[in-house]
Parts: C-alpha cells; structure tokens; sequence
C-alpha cells in the first residue's frame, strides 16, 4: 500500500483531506514529525491557512530544510497553500521566504471580490496522467485569495478569476494544485486515485 504522510503545521484543514484519502482506500499518517515523512511515498500538505504562519512554523526545528531534501526523493503534492509555499515569496507574507523550490512569486488575486470562492474551471495546457479519464475544463474547488505568478514550464492547468494563473503545476515527482481536490467530489477523487496508479507504477 502506498504510504501517505499528511503534514500537519497546525494551519491546514485535515479533515476532508484525511477522508479522501481514506476513500481511495489508503490509511493516511497526519504528522508533524519529520520520522514519519520519511517513511512515507507521498507526502501531502494541505492547503488552509498563511503564508507566514505556515513558513514560521516549518521552520522550527529545520522542518523547511527537512522538507526541502525530502522533496528530492518522495511524491509531494501541496494543496493551496501548500502549492504556494513551493515558490520563493509571497503577498501574503512580506520578507517571509517560501521553500523556493521553484522560481516565482504568490501574489495577491487583483479583483475586489476575494477570496476566490467555488468551482472554476480548469484548462489542461499540457497532457499529463493525473488527468486520465478528467475531461479538460472540468470543475474544481477553489478557495483563495493568492495565486502563483510564474515562469517555469510546470504549469499544467490554467483557471482563470481576475487572471489567469496556474492551478496545476508539475515537475517530476513534485505536484501543485490551486484548487482541493479534496473538496472537488468525482474530479477530485479521481484526480487523486490517478495520482497514487502513477506512484504505484514506480
Ligand atoms: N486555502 C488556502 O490554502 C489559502 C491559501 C492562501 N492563504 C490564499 O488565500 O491563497
């Protein structure tokens, strides 16, 4: 069975994504404990919260260094916040550093009406297997008011609110999503369920 640590910073809602996972017939792990990330296959952080919380918080005990070596070896898929952490800074939190494993910054939804609330579309940019059997510009669930600005090529999925701005990223073993798969019924399931075949694969 694939192993999935979902890591608890005292920030994310746990809930939904614990029973999601428990949906698709995995036992998830909810840890702050860096001994139980390294036992697992996948490492999952939510999405709910700050910035600046979530990043303080990582940091104590060397968490950020921890999790940025682990990130070298293990499926990680961050949710939300937990996609935006992944890049170098962010509106939220002014001179708060983000794990800065790719290049870009969080910035702030340029429309009056935030957060960004409800189901929006997501259009596929380029192919890829945690898509398998989703048609393009199927709906997911969204709830922010920050958004990741860049220039990487690892934007797999655009939505569009105010802007357009990537809700799907992907490099290797590492996956992003804007929106909670969690929260996403059928979609997000399946999304998911795709992504444990593919690390079943491995
Ligand atoms: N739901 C979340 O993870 C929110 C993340 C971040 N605070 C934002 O508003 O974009």
């Amino acid at each position: 069975m694939v192993k999935v640590s979902i890591i608890d910073y005292a920030g994310g809602n746990l809930f939904s994504i614990v029973k999601a996972f428990k949906y698709i017939g995995l036992e998830p792990v909810v840890s702050g404990d860096y001994k139980d990330w390294e036992k697992s296959d996948l490492l999952v952080f939510p999405g709910q919260g700050n910035f600046s919380q979530a990043m303080i918080k990582l940091r104590e005990d060397n968490k950020d260094v921890i999790l940025r070596e682990l990130l070298k070896e293990k499926y990680f898929l961050g949710i939300c916040l937990g996609m935006q952490i992944l890049f170098e800074e962010s509106d939220e939190a002014p001179g708060i550093p983000g794990l800065g494993i790719f290049k870009g910054k969080v910035r702030r939804i340029p429309v009056d009406k935030i957060p960004h609330l409800g189901w929006n579309e997501v259009k596929l940019e380029k192919e890829s297997m945690l898509f398998k059997d989703i048609p393009d510009n199927s709906f997911f669930y969204f709830v922010h008011s920050y958004y990741v600005d860049t220039e990487e090529d690892i934007v797999y999925g655009l939505t569009e609110y105010g802007v357009t701005f990537p809700s799907f990223i992907m490099k290797d073993n590492i996956v992003g999503v804007q929106y909670h798969p969690e929260k996403s019924s059928s979609k997000g399931i399946k999304f998911l369920k795709n992504f444990l075949e593919e690390i079943k694969k491995c």
